[in-house]
């Protein structure tokens, strides 16, 4: 949270180093992380203090990112065995200092153990700079950075950038710079200048930045990106200008539709590194109040750039009760050679679609979402690391005392966010549904515990409270809801309950059909028995986002607690913090200052 916005009054403050004096009533200094931003009372350059969260955010992913794929992440400590009359700085990195320790082995030749002290190295774009406050935290707060380019457009900001790097005395790192984003990123990529990390956090869409940002970053580099444009990326009201902007439409009147706007986000990203035989690879990415912020790591790489197809999906969700099916582009598996024995890897089209005209639940009509990316949103060694610096360094170590105002919800996300079940895009909502179909909503836990009895699996998300994510059918999902009525409501009579209901409706629809659709009892036992006869399919990289297995034995359904439902609950029990503490009155993302 913001620390202090300290009114500065009845006298000068000589900057130093800065040849002007500033009138201290056209300044407040607003503290955040370990930066103090000189702010003009009249407001001229884009400054909102609920974005603190994300910058927070943005710092502990940088140095986790640093920590595990940095350019010098895996060499900060070497050892090497030479024949003994070689020296051991022979070969070391002369841009940074090293100390050695030499042990002479049995057979003559000495070990030398080098111990690497680097020199700062990261070089850091941000390319919509603003007040400059992002750029002057990243250079107080990540270690080894060497250079910061804070670019901005408007002339106002490069001077509060100049001004704000100046008296936080960082000027040797935060190097302002005013040019229009894309033009300094052609400029650089024709300089053969690059980034190990980019930062994007326009207004509204990051779309006209991202063909330059591309080009732009080094190979294993941390690109850093923000959109505000809910409106479009997860409203109702403009699937044309999402399809504009993103090459694909998001899920409109749906409950998953942020995580849709995620999936967007990511398919704009993917799809634009791809013309550059680049691939990227989601390390966390969020739905934060009014945005969403990716973290990629983006990489040189053809082979991967083959998976683009395959992990490229549409969604059908049904207008009517909500239920959905994914269709991914392309297929991928693994393939033996008849002569060879060899395995290789064949990419063929997708067959589909995985629904019929209409809704076989509810006869409702269905709506296209997409195309977007349909892999995984986060990584589990990333976000792992995030967590441990978070807890360990920002919230424990009396260094980061103060400076870190929220780590409580870095914590509530990121814990979210880790625990998402992979592979299951999008997620439900048990109230919904228990509207849909009129009847009380059961709680969280029992559901849960329903879909494991029958085999599948389930988490929260982090981008909508009370919904869950799952892999089960939504035959399955339809069924544990039904049942578990009964728990509730022992002597419940479905048949009387279905009398009472409007026959037009996609409860009446889904309730009085379900007995046709649900896997019977003898299915499930011969599905059992080929299993056991049938040689293992062998897939590589073909996941199954359609839903369509849809061949559960109906009669192990159980709501006693197991593995699944104690994993969901305990989370529950956390109480973690996932919305900003204390937003202040009218908070959201901010409009652009009256002079831009
Ligand atoms: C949302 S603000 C950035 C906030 C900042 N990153 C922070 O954390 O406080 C967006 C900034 O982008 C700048 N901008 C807009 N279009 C630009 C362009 N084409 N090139 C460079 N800067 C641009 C605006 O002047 C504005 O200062
Ligand atoms: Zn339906």
């Amino acid at each position: 949270m913001l620390k202090a916005v300290t009114s500065i009054k009845n006298k000068l403050i000589s900057l130093k180093n800065l040849n002007s004096k500033i009138s201290p009533d056209d300044y407040n200094i607003i503290k955040e992380g370990r930066a103090e931003i000189l702010f003009p009372k009249e407001e001229t350059v884009f400054y909102n203090p609920i974005q603190q969260f994300n910058r927070d955010l943005s710092v502990t992913c940088i140095k986790a990112w640093n920590n595990l794929y940095g350019p010098k992440a895996k060499n900060n400590r070497k050892t090497v065995i030479k024949p003994s009359h070689k020296r051991a700085n022979e070969d070391s990195d002369s841009d940074d200092q090293t100390s050695i320790k030499h042990r002479k082995l049995e057979d003559g030749s000495v070990q030398v153990e080098t111990f690497v002290h680097r020199k700062p190295y990261l070089k850091i774009l941000e390319a919509l700079s603003a007040t400059g406050l992002r750029a002057i935290r990243y250079a107080k707060e990540i270690p080894n950075v060497k250079e910061i380019v804070a670019n901005d457009l408007l002339p106002e900001a490069v001077e509060s950038i100049r001004r704000n790097a100046q008296y936080n005395n960082v000027l040797d790192i935060v190097k302002p710079n005013q040019d229009d984003a894309n033009v300094l990123m052609y400029r650089n990529k024709a300089q053969n200048k690059k980034y190990h990390i980019i930062d994007l956090d326009p207004y509204g869409t990051v779309t006209p930045f991202v063909d330059a940002a591309f080009q732009n970053i080094e190979d294993d580099g941390l690109m850093l990106v923000t959109c505000t444009d809910l409106s479009v990326l997860a409203g109702n009201g403009y699937p044309e200008k999402c399809f504009a902007l993103y090459g694909g439409v998001n899920m409109i009147s749906h409950e998953a539709t942020h995580e849709s706007a995620l999936r967007l986000v990511l398919n704009l990203l993917g799809q634009t590194a791809a013309k550059y035989k680049k691939s990227i690879e989601p390390l966390l990415s969020l739905s934060i109040d009014f945005y969403v912020r990716v973290f990629i790591k983006v990489k040189t790489s053809p082979i991967k750039v083959k998976d683009l197809q395959s992990n490229t999906m549409i969604t059908y969700h049904c207008s009517n009760c909500g239920s959905f099916a994914n269709q991914p582009l392309g297929r991928k598996s693994e393939k033996v050679g008849k002569k060879s024995s060899k395995p290789y890897v064949k990419f063929a089209p997708a067959s589909g679609p995985p629904v019929n005209e209409k809704c076989q639940f509810c006869d409702g009509t269905f709506h296209l979402a997409g195309p977007m990316y349909a892999g995984s949103l986060h990584n589990d060694e990333f976000v792992k690391e995030v967590l441990r610096i978070n807890k360990e360094e920002h919230s424990k170590k009396k260094e980061f005392e103060g400076v870190y105002g929220t780590t409580k919800r870095i914590e509530g996300m990121v814990t979210l966010a880790a625990q998402e079940l992979k592979d299951a895009p999008f997620y439900f909502s048990p109230n919904n549904v228990s509207s849909i179909i009129k009847l009380q909503v059961p709680p969280l836990k029992r559901i849960v515990a329903g879909l494991g009895s029958l085999g599948y699996q389930s988490s929260l998300s982090h981008a909508k409270h009370s919904c869950l994510k799952t892999n089960a059918p939504w035959e399955a999902i339809w069924y544990v809801m039904r049942e578990s009525q009964k728990i509730d409501f022992p002597d419940i009579d479905m048949n009387k309950k279905l009398s009472k209901m409007n026959k037009n409706t996609a409860g009446y629809k889904i309730l009085s059909k379900m007995n046709e659709w649900l896997p019977k009892e003898e299915d499930s036992i011969a599905k059992e028995n080929k299993n056991a006869d049938e040689k293992p399919k062998k897939d590589y990289g073909e996941i199954d986002y359609s839903r369509k297995n849809n061949s559960f034995d109906i009669t192990k359904l159980s709501f006693e607690p197991n593995e699944q439902s104690n994993k969901v609950e305990g989370l529950r029990h956390l109480k973690m913090v996932r919305y900003q503490e204390n937003p202040t009155k009218n908070w959201g993302p901010k409009a652009r200052p009256n002079s831009s």
